[in-house]
């Protein structure tokens, strides 16, 4: 499995944001699901070396997320949820940073390949700050997968984006999970139904759901995810 999770945990002062959750992650797309707060931006902070965990391990392609986070990072493409880009570059030139900071052999030429996977070509000579959502969007996920990683870390990549940019953007997700570990946070549901083969649902910190789409939907006789979301999630109720 090119994810290993083990007893991960993560306290913030008081709070426990993330309680002891184990899974794995293999090739696919797994839907990485849990209502506002639940924990989700977290782990995939701790998966991608961002934040040290409190206690637990994690680790990404053999390599411990703590104790060899450069290697680790090798591995990893990650979209996070605000998609912090360099506004006043052109999109090539922050493709060309990136990829010096990965020592990209060949930038140019993977560069080119990147804007055409993403869809980028028509606004390819724009500066990011110039582009809509969905197009700068479509940057990040450049940005996230031009030193061809095999694990992907997409936290919120389609929130905001138009049913017509989502087509796209979902299309691009669902063929980069053909080869790769793809573990995607969102809160549309459809989304998960229409790319997702595994789901796990969090909820409060800890794991309430972990298993196939379809073995999800059997177990609890429904063919509907958000019902099953709002039964295991709805803290209210
Ligand atoms: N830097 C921080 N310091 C203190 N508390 C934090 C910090 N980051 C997150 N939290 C808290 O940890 C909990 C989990 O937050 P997290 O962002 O991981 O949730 P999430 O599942 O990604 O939520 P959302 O769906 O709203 O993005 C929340 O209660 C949040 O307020």
């Amino acid at each position: 499995m090119n994810v290993e999770v083990k007893e991960l945990t993560k306290v913030y002062g008081q709070q426990k944001a993330v309680d002891q959750i184990s899974f794995s992650a293999g090739t696919g797309v797994l839907g990485f699901l849990g209502p506002n707060g639940a924990g989700k931006s977290t782990t995939m902070k701790m998966l991608t070396c961002f934040l040290p965990a409190t206690s637990g391990t994690a680790s990404v392609c053999g390599f411990d997320v703590e104790k060899q986070s450069l290697q680790a990072r090798g591995q990893i493409g990650y979209l996070p949820e605000n998609n912090p880009l360099y506004l006043d570059m052109y999109i090539k030139e922050a493709l060309a940073f990136v990829a010096g900071i990965h020592k990209i052999a060949d930038p140019a030429t993977r560069i080119a390949e990147v804007i055409e996977l993403t869809g980028l070509t028509a606004e390819q000579h724009k500066k990011v700050g110039q582009l809509s959502k969905g197009y700068k969007q479509r940057v990040g996920l450049a940005q996230a997968i031009l030193h061809d990683p095999q694990v992907l870390i997409l936290d919120e990549p389609t929130s905001g984006l138009d049913p017509n940019q989502l087509i796209g953007i979902r299309q691009l997700i669902r063929d980069l999970g053909k080869t790769k570990t793809v573990i995607l946070s969102t809160h549309i549901m459809q989304e998960v139904e229409a790319i997702c083969d595994r789901v796990i649902i969090i909820n409060k910190g800890k794991i309430a759901a972990d298993d196939t789409l379809t073995g999800l939907l059997e177990a609890h006789g429904t063919n509907s995810l958000e019902t099953i979301f709002v039964k295991l999630t709805n803290n209210a109720a």
